[in-house]
């Protein structure tokens, strides 16, 4: 894939200035999702950034799940969906965290990674990071290791790669 496609893709990415809330400039990914050849180009691309020898990937809901479910039928290997409290039957683990918007808790399905795994994160933006690094502390509490992170777009103004205790983390475009 040459890059101009991937940056065609990353360009579809809009600004919308105070959402969900006065001051947060909100980056919606949603036109890049909702057009066909750049989905195909962006999921190409984070899949070239995580390693080949992982055995599962781990996204977080609701954007991330998007990514992911691509990623892992691509790949034939399973997504765990970490999901906002409330929506799981059998939880295993749960962590509560700070957004850039907020404060949430994010829980992680019973037997959905398993010890000694090979894990990847995935999801469409790191900002300040306390999404992936939840994400993190829960798979490695369930006795995995994580191998890298990928997202499509990272906020670098809001140090989200400063709280990853220095994990890969590949980002298709930084802004
Ligand atoms: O790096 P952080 O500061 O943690 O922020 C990044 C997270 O924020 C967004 O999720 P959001 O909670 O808005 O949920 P959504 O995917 O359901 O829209 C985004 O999808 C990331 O998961
Ligand atoms: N500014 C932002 N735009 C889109 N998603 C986000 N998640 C956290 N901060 C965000």
């Amino acid at each position: 894939m040459s890059r101009s496609e991937l940056d065609r893709a990353l360009d579809l990415i809009t600004e919308i200035p105070d959402f969900p809330e006065p001051g947060v400039i909100f980056r919606d990914l949603t036109p890049m999702f909702a057009d066909g050849t750049a989905f195909v180009h962006v999921v190409d691309a984070l899949n070239e950034a995580i390693s080949d020898d992982v055995d599962r990937l781990v996204a977080v809901e609701a954007r991330g799940f998007v990514l992911a479910a691509a990623l892992g039928y691509a790949r034939r290997i399973g997504v765990a969906l970490v999901r906002k409290p409330g929506k799981l039957p059998n939880v295993a683990d749960r962590i509560d965290y700070q957004l850039e918007y907020g404060t949430a808790t994010l829980e992680l399905p019973v037997g959905s990674v398993k010890p000694g795994e090979r894990v990847a994160v995935v999801d469409d933006v790191l900002a300040t990071g306390g999404t992936v690094a939840a994400s993190v502390e829960l798979i490695r509490r369930a006795g995995a290791d994580v191998t890298g992170i990928a997202v499509v777009l990272e906020l670098a103004a809001l140090g989200g790669r400063s709280r990853l205790d220095a994990l890969p983390v590949h980002a298709l475009r930084t802004i």
